[in-house]
């Protein structure tokens, strides 16, 4: 028996509706291989934590999770209990951080069933490589002075290991893919650190002869992603960049409630985090109508990570095969609860045990 030992944080709003959905569609997977285990501790580390224990996590937070194969994680964020930045520097990004989760892989695919706001979205399939340990969000900087001249320093910061890490990642995942890897940059209006950037990109390429690159700036891109999301591929792009692409990337699919992401450790040395790319979602908190595919999805990557592919690929079939059905949440154009949409997701899985039984004499389910 092959058992995963994971954290389970739902932390605020819809966090706490998806997780709960999502782990037990990863019960019944689990089943339904037969010889894998997923042992789930949850941790209630939250905005309300927060309010009853003045931090995000107890300090011996990351010691506690540090004996865990992966944390999987939904949203973190309540402004009117905690400022974001305090909620999400307490726990999200903190674990982002200290656990060395540098890299933060994000799909975005049109999904059967799930209607795109483009006219015609062709039939695109990329994935963003987003750079998650420095760039834009740091630490770095400072408030000085008050009322008018009252000033905010924030500095990013661009090294090349982490520069070169986050194009590595992108090149070889471009290998197993459609060979190709675009740059996001804006070289002509940020003039340290993007050109930096620029120079790092061409240096990686040229390890990789096989793949086709290209750079956009930014602003062009966001446009393309709208205009001719097929042409993409891979995109490496920095932390706010690669954030802000992406949920441009889980609107054209249809919704952020269904682009999954995973935070990979690459050195192996603490666990990898899988939450997905959307946050507490404040307004339809409570409503029982939060979409849990983005969860679900998340659920697969986090099965690809523990070499599970091939029940990752019976997940991602059954979940298209549902909204393909029409069993949709308001946020793509559905009238169905989260519920009924993960209690149709566990029956098909249930009902693929079922049919691979009758076919096998044997009577076990090895996937
Ligand atoms: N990784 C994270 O934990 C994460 C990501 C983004 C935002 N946040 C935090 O979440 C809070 C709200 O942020 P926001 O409003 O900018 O972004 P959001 O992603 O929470 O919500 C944006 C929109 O998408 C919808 N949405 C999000 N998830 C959905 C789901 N599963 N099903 C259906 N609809 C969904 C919301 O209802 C809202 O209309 C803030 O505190 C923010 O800091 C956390
Ligand atoms: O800025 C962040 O990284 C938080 C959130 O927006 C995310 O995309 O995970
Ligand atoms: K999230
Ligand atoms: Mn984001």
């Amino acid at each position: 028996m092959k058992t995963i030992k994971v954290a389970n944080i739902p932390g605020d709003g819809v966090g706490k509706e998806v997780v709960p959905a999502a782990t037990e569609v990863l019960h019944a997977l689990a089943d339904l291989h037969g010889s894998l285990k997923f042992e789930f501790t949850e941790f209630p580390w939250s905005c309300e934590y927060y309010l009853e224990h003045g931090a995000m996590m107890p300090e011996d937070g990351l010691e506690i999770l540090k004996e865990f194969d992966a944390i999987f994680l939904g949203a973190v964020g309540n402004l009117k209990l905690v400022p974001d930045h305090v909620s999400l520097w307490g726990l999200l990004i903190k674990i982002r951080r200290e656990f060395e989760q540098v890299i933060n892989i994000r799909p975005a695919k049109l999904l059967k069933g799930v209607q795109s706001p483009l006219v015609n979205p062709k039939d695109f399939d990329m994935i963003v490589v987003r750079e998650n340990s420095e760039g834009e969000y740091s630490s770095i900087g400072g408030n000085i002075y008050k009322d008018e001249d009252e000033i905010a320093i924030q500095n990013a910061v661009f090294s090349r290991k982490a520069s070169e890490r986050a194009m590595r990642y992108a090149f070889e995942l471009a290998k197993k893919r459609n060979k190709h890897v675009t740059s996001a940059t804006k070289s002509n209006g940020i003039i340290y650190s993007m050109p930096f950037w620029d120079k790092v990109f061409k240096e990686v390429a040229k390890e990789y002869p096989e793949i086709k690159t290209d750079s956009q700036h930014i602003d062009a891109l966001a446009a393309f992603f709208v205009t001719h999301p097929e042409k993409f591929d891979v995109i490496v792009a920095s932390n706010l960049f690669g954030d802000i692409l992406t949920d441009l990337g889980a609107a054209i699919m249809g919704s952020v409630g269904i682009a999954p992401a995973a935070n990979i450790n690459v050195n192996g040395k603490y666990p990898s985090m899988f939450e997905p790319v959307h946050g507490s979602a404040p307004d339809i908190i409570g409503k029982g109508i939060a979409n849990p595919i983005g969860q679900i999805w998340t659920a697969k990557m986090m099965l690809d990570h523990f070499g599970e592919e091939d029940l990752g690929t019976i997940l991602l079939d059954i979940v298209e095969s549902v909204t393909a059905d029409g069993f949709l949440t308001p946020d793509i154009g559905g009238s169905h609860t989260t519920k009924e949409v993960t209690d149709e997701v566990i029956a098909r899985i249930n009902n693929y045990k079922s049919e691979k039984l009758n076919e096998k004499t044997m009577g076990y389910t090895n996937v």
